[in-house]
């Protein structure tokens, strides 16, 4: 502020040595000059200059004043004065003369001083006036206190004048702020860039991510392909890998820079926060200026590293489409060679996938039946230029692949026969019981012998979908009456072991065969009639002309009625019936309104001589079978022989009225899934000529099932079974008990679905819970099966009735020497070792009649003193019994045979 006007002249001369001046309006305009070149230099990057001094601004005043006193002095002197001591160095005479020159001036000036004091206060009053009117920037400046600089001191000089200079300095820091605004916009540009490569970055990180699934999904498409040109594509992908790799360190240094560049904006940031608290700062342009300059430079830095980048990716790109080339021309040749090998080493499987391709054509209208007939007779009899068409076929249109198809339909005849078979159950896709095992079996082995074999089969939610091959659900419905209404059905298909197989999916709100178990619903007398009208609906529509429709047990027993009284008045009409009842213990008895729900008459069929049942009001639909296939067959001569009488459960006297049709043909088992030398879910396969294997997995069931393995020679006794009375239960209980006290070792491996008889058994298996000889699994598991099999040295088959009876077979054949009881299929398979009636090379097992404990253990002790005794002739009955033929080839030709018979009936018929 100025100083009092009144001031003493020795205050004035105080005031003048003691305290520097503020800047003068020279001292401002030489401000603006200097900010000037600040400016300039600046935009050069140059230093700022320093602030001015106090002493160049004492100078500036005494120069003033020796001017108005008209007093010379000598600058350099007092300069040298002024820059030794710091203040004048003056002589008396001088002093006294300046002192009074001071008194007038101190006068001169306090008159000027009031005077311009009060000029002053208009000038500022219009100052103030004046900068109301000027820009952002002169209120910004205002708010610097650049107000109290003007107004500092009083001797400003003329109103006019000094308005001059603030123009000048107005326009000068207009000039600042522009400049500044242009510096903010160029940030803000750079921030966009800086947007930019950041999202440049992040595409580049994505696609450097695609770049990597890619080579994964490469790597394990390779793996698929196995050990093909396996070197050759290590390289390939240890390139791929350094590519990757630098390509991975490319990105990192970009987000290196990038990171700089996010520094940078916190920085400017701040800039610009600070710019905004302090107003123009020359502090800001000259930050602003050197930032501009990193960002240049790491752009460029970044622009040279993105190119480069760029060139990694895209030969790292080039890179993997070439590799992907040669994955999909391997994975083609080799599809073509399993393809090839295919055709030759598996014919079944093959050729069945060509049968369901043609009969899907068929069924979905896309040939006429005539055609589907002549090329499923090329299929059935494996000809090499359907083979041939098929194989070329890769890549082709559907369309295209009919017509080379059609282009080989010519007429031929086989001696070969249609057999399908309608059944409940098929190894290995949904097995209860031993029928799929015979469906299987037989199947594959009619198959080999050249009859064309096609399944059809629910489709049940708890099959094991993982067996079938090519499942696929086909353009078609089949419509199937059933109680009143008819109701649309899916048809699947697909492979399983080989043979063609259909599955029928009920569009019906029962959801019948979506129970979760095969059989034991309240509702299964419908659910299977159900299946049997479907299954011959779908035959009907198809067009297809069978020779032989084979059902099986009760639950498909309704085809035959339904065949003959509805479906061969249609006109579908040529192939002939047979009927296998695997256990006469299930007849499927149910009230004869029932009959009615498939479409059968129930008037024409509740009679004694039809389906009524011997013994009760109801209808019998295995009796309706019996009655109405051209052939009936049981599964072992000596039931089909129990069953005439006693063992017939009511209808031995249908049998006999029926028994020119009626005959029993032993079983035979799968032997390409009970092969010991080939099983998958054995540790160690063995043979008859090396049974090293077979201790091996003696030694891991011990382990898995945490028994002793103290003794190798204590021998192992094996039972697999589903625990029902029919099965002998309480001499599987005693056996249990007897193998202990003989100080054998005992495995069960089975359930119950009689809820006493599991609970029994649960509780058993709790008693000997810490017994380390004694295991009872009271569940199904087939791979747990076959390590029994292969792992016991002796296996027991107490039925109280057996129809047939797999295991004992498959024992044998795992070389475990079978203990049953003498009935039905076991009668017809198991010979006793000590008998001597039989020939000795027969004898391959222990034998009791006796349905008793006394029975049991006569034939569980000679089998155990003979084991013990006899080590050498033990060994050697195993390698007899591995060695037997059970095999469906014998059974497959007796069912041929009695087929061909019926068949060539039908055919003389017609
Ligand atoms: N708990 C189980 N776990 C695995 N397989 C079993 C089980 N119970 C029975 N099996 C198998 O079922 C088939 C039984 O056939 P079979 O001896 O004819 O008796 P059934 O048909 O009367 O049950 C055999 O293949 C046997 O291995």
């Amino acid at each position: 502020m100025a100083c009092a006007a009144s001031a003493a002249g020795a205050e004035a001369t105080a005031l003048l040595f003691r305290r520097p001046a503020p800047s003068s309006i020279a001292g401002r305009g030489r401000l603006a000059v200097s900010r000037r070149t600040r400016h300039r230099n600046l935009r050069t990057g140059a230093q700022p200059p320093q602030k001015s001094t106090p002493s160049a601004n004492y100078r500036s005043r005494v120069n003033i004043q020796r001017d108005k006193a008209g007093a010379s002095s000598d600058d350099e002197h007092q300069q040298k004065s002024e820059d030794e001591n710091g203040l004048p160095n003056i002589q008396l005479e001088d002093l006294v003369g300046m002192i009074q020159n001071t008194e007038k001036n101190i006068l001169l000036l306090n008159q000027a001083r009031l005077h311009a004091l009060e000029r002053a206060d208009k000038i500022l009053k219009e100052k103030e006036a004046l900068q109301r009117k000027i820009n952002i920037l002169e209120i910004k400046l205002s708010e610097t206190g650049a107000q109290s600089e003007f107004s500092s001191e009083g001797k400003s000089d003329a109103k006019a004048q000094e308005f001059g200079v603030l123009k000048e300095e107005n326009t000068l820091r207009k000039d600042d702020i522009n400049f500044l605004k242009a510096k903010l916009i160029e940030i803000s540009e750079t921030e966009e860039r800086l947007f930019k490569l950041e999202k440049e970055r992040a595409l580049l990180d994505a696609s450097l991510r695609e770049l990597e699934c890619a080579f994964i999904a490469a790597q394990s498409d390779m793996l698929k392909l196995g050990p093909m040109q396996h070197d050759a594509w290590w390289e390939k992908v240890e390139n791929l890998e350094e590519l990757l790799e630098s390509t991975a360190n490319q990105v990192e240094h970009a987000s290196l820079i990038l990171d700089d560049y996010h520094d940078f904006q916190d920085k400017i940031d701040k800039l610009e926060a600070s710019l905004g608290a302090t107003n123009i700062s020359e502090f800001c342009l000259y930050f602003v200026d050197l930032l501009e300059k990193r960002v240049k430079t790491i752009e460029e830095r970044f622009q040279a590293c993105n190119r480069e980048m760029h060139s990694q990716i895209e030969l790292y790109e080039h890179s993997i489409v070439e590799f992907h080339d040669t994955l999909s021309k391997l994975i083609k040749e080799s599809e073509k060679k399993s393809m090839e090998h295919y055709a030759e080493g598996m014919p079944s499987e093959f050729w069945s996938r060509i049968y369901l391709l043609i009969d899907g054509w068929s069924l979905e209208k896309k040939i006429s039946h005539s055609d589907a007939n002549k090329l499923r007779e090329m299929a059935w009899k494996r000809d090499n230029r359907l083979r041939e068409a098929y194989l070329s076929s890769r890549g082709m249109a559907e369309r295209e692949l009919i017509d080379s198809f059609l282009k080989m339909a010519l007429p031929g005849t086989s001696s070969g026969l249609h057999i399908v078979h309608i059944a409940a159950e098929m190894a290995p896709v949904a097995k209860v019981g031993g029928l799929a095992d015979v469906i299987s079996g037989l199947g594959k082995a009619l198959q080999k012998k050249g009859h064309l074999v096609e399944i059809i089969l629910p489709k049940y939610d708890c099959m094991q979908h993982n067996q079938i091959n090519n499942l696929k659900v086909l353009d078609v419905v089949v419509q199937s009456y059933f109680e009143g209404n008819t109701f649309a059905n899916k048809i699947w298909s697909g492979t399983v072991e080989g043979l063609p197989v259909y599955f029928i999916e009920p569009q019906h709100p029962g959801k019948f065969f979506w129970r979760a178990q095969y059989y034991g619903e309240h509702d299964d007398f419908k659910r299977f009639s159900y299946f049997s009208r479907v299954a011959l609906e779908f035959l009907y529509k198809s067009g297809k002309k069978v020779d032989i429709i084979h059902c099986h047990d009760w639950q498909t027993a309704f085809v035959a009625p339904l065949y003959w009284d509805v479906y061969a008045n249609l006109g579908f009409n040529s192939a002939r019936i047979c009927f296998t009842c695997h256990n006469f213990e299930y007849q499927g008895t149910a009230p004869a309104q029932d009959l009615a729900y498939c479409g059968l008459d129930v008037e024409h069929l509740d009679r004694p001589d039809r389906m009524r049942d011997n013994s009760h009001g109801r209808i019998n639909v295995v009796k309706g079978a019996i009655v109405y296939s051209n052939i009936v067959t049981t599964v072992s001569p000596t039931y089909a022989q129990e069953v005439r009488s006693e063992g017939g459960r009511g209808l031995q006297d249908t049998l006999k009225i029926h028994s020119k049709k009626f005959v029993g043909i032993l079983n035979g088992i799968d032997t390409d899934t009970w092969n010991p030398s080939t099983d998958r879910f054995l540790k160690v396969q063995y043979n008859a000529n090396d049974l090293y294997g077979k201790s091996a997995n003696k030694a891991a069931l011990r382990q898995q099932l945490k028994m002793s393995s103290e003794h190798t020679s204590q021998p192992l006794v094996g039972c697999i079974t589903r625990l029902v009375p029919q099965k002998g239960v309480h001499l599987i209980r005693h056996a249990i008990y007897k193998t202990a006290e003989l100080g054998g070792q005992f495995v069960l491996l089975g359930s119950s679905p009689v809820p006493n008889i599991q609970r029994e058994f649960e509780g058993i298996a709790d008693q000997f819970q810490n017994n380390n000889n004694i295991r009872l699994i009271l569940k199904y598991d087939d791979a747990l099966s076959h390590m029994i099999f292969a792992a016991s040295d002796m296996f027991i088959v107490p039925s109280m009735f057996e129809p047939c009876g797999l295991t004992q077979m498959i024992a044998m054949r795992y070389g475990s020497v079978p203990i049953v009881r003498k009935t039905g299929g076991l009668n017809d398979s198991v010979f006793d070792f000590d008998d001597e009636t039989i020939p000795m090379e027969l004898r391959n097992g222990f034998t009791f009649l006796k349905a008793d404990e006394q029975g049991f253990d006569s034939a569980l002790e000679r089998a155990f003193n003979y084991y013990h005794r006899k080590p050498e002739g033990w060994k050697q009955l195993v390698q007899k019994d591995m060695k037997i033929d059970f095999s469906w080839d014998t059974s497959a030709s007796q069912y041929e045979d009695i087929y061909q018979r019926a068949a060539a009936r039908a055919r003389a018929a017609t």
